[in-house]
């Protein structure tokens, strides 16, 4: 009994010390210090040690808040929060069970503080299933003191629940400066950060992407931001811009130069461009066939990129029944067809009503922006998305260009803001791309006869 229990006393030692390392390593060298060198040796040891700490955080804050505070902040948020409150938390939330006179209870592994968030494993109990941590997001974020709680599948039987305490995203994201280069990866235009300070990165070659949001909730922001990282590719002939602009060019009409054709109305003229796109779609396609598989630079032909700043215009509140199902279907051909061959859409929609939703397998990447209602992201980002944290409809109205993503084939939702691109940062585009006057030079003669 007495090997049972030191054995026992034991593994918690070792457990403690794998689990707290910097606390274990801090009270054993007080400690000890204390017992070899007494206490003015300590109170020494301390104070360098605070002002290396001092130091180090004036030097580089980021590698500090890394590898010291953030590791501090997960062995005490473990040993005051977490663990303490577990056990209860599990059985008032009916996540643990009592079957045969036994406790099965969901096990705490590892915990990581990353200030705005904790990260906490869990291996769950037998017969248990993610869905029904999701439905219990709410009580367990007020439970363990954080705003709100997302969950997400590590591994089979582990989950990760994200405890968020403050928003990342609160600041506005500037533009940084428009590249030099055109060799743009259309694959991986970064148009914002995400909130783990990662840059957003939208893919548009391959790729559909609707972006959806509420009136104000940024959908400009995200466009301009990927026109801004397309400028030199454009300025380059790499990337041509097509626009419709149904609401008469509020939006596209702020730096027309960006477009190689742009129509601000939702009329014949822009259905007959649409048929048009359709049209060299098809075209490229049939030349493409068999060749390759996708659009490359080599190819010598511009990658086209069809901006519709509002798509329900054309294809759901159309007066003109005929218009509306000619615009329908060049869209469809356009989202379904123009992968290969170089097209794509960028589609920005207010209402994510049952006409649009229809479209919505087209899109292979997704945006919702702040949305009224829960039911909207579901219509947005696909069943299940919301479950797992992107709730799009619990954005707030102060941080517009944040937004929930969802790509095709990527389980987890991602959120991020689009960079903030001004009217100031219009005008800037719009000078590098308008196209240079060149002035004749005048020639000697004129020059000594004005002299
Ligand atoms: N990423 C962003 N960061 C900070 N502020 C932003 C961002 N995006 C937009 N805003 C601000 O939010 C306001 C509304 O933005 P915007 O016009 O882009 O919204 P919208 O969704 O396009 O609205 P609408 O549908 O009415 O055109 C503007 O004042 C703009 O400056």
């Amino acid at each position: 009994m007495l090997v049972w229990l030191l054995l026992r006393l034991a593994v918690r030692v070792v457990l403690a010390a794998v689990r707290y390392p910097l606390c274990v390593t801090l009270f054993i060298g007080t400690y000890a210090l204390h017992r070899a060198a007494g206490l003015s040796s300590l109170v020494l040891t301390f104070l360098t040690l605070i002002g290396t700490l001092i130091v180090w955080y004036g030097i580089d804050r980021a590698s500090f808040l890394r590898h010291a505070w953030f590791r501090l902040l997960t062995e005490w948020r473990r040993l005051t929060v977490y663990v303490p409150r577990w056990r209860t938390v599990m059985r008032l939330a009916e996540l643990s069970k009592d079957s045969r006179m036994k406790e099965y209870r969901p096990k705490l592994r590892r915990v990581r503080s990353e200030g705005w968030r904790d990260k906490v494993q869990v291996r769950m109990i037998l017969a248990q299933s993610p869905e029904q941590w999701e439905a219990r997001r709410d009580n367990l974020a007020h439970s363990f003191d954080a705003r709100s709680c997302r969950v997400r599948v590590f591994k089979p039987r582990v989950l990760e629940l994200d405890f968020i305490h403050a928003d990342p995203l609160a600041q506005p994201v500037a533009v940084p400066p428009i590249a030099c280069t055109a060799d743009v990866d259309l694959k991986r235009v970064v148009v914002g950060r995400t909130e783990t300070g990662k840059p957003w990165r939208i893919k548009l070659l391959g790729s559909q992407v609707l972006v959806v949001g509420v009136p104000g909730a940024g959908k400009g922001s995200v466009l301009w931001s990927i026109v801004w990282r397309l400028a030199p590719a454009i300025k380059a002939g790499v990337v041509r811009l097509i626009g419709i602009d149904p609401k008469g060019g509020m939006e596209l009409g702020q730096c027309p130069d960006a477009f190689e054709k742009v129509i601000y109305d939702s009329g014949p003229e822009a259905v007959a461009l649409l048929e048009g796109i359709a049209a060299e779609v098809k075209e490229r396609a049939a030349r493409y066939r068999g060749i390759r598989r996708l659009w490359a630079r080599n190819t010598g032909e511009p990658f086209t990129v069809l901006i519709v700043d509002e798509l329900a215009d054309l294809i759901a509140y159309q007066s003109d029944r005929n218009l509306r199902e000619r615009a329908t279907r060049a869209i469809q051909t356009i989202t379904s067809q123009g992968r290969a061959p170089g097209y794509a859409v960028v589609g920005l929609v207010q209402d994510p009503r049952k006409e649009i939703v229809s479209f919505r397998h087209l899109f292979t990447t997704r945006v919702a922006l702040r949305l009224d209602e829960p039911v909207q992201v579901d219509m947005v980002l696909g069943d299940g998305v919301r479950q797992r944290g992107a709730a799009a409809h619990e954005i707030s109205e102060n941080t517009p260009g944040v937004a929930w993503l969802k790509e095709d084939g990527q389980r987890e939702p991602e959120r991020a803001r689009a960079f903030h691109v001004t009217d100031a940062d219009l005008v800037e585009l719009g000078v590098f791309l308008t196209p240079a006057t060149v002035h004749e030079f005048p020639s000697k003669t004129e020059g000594s006869a004005a002299a």
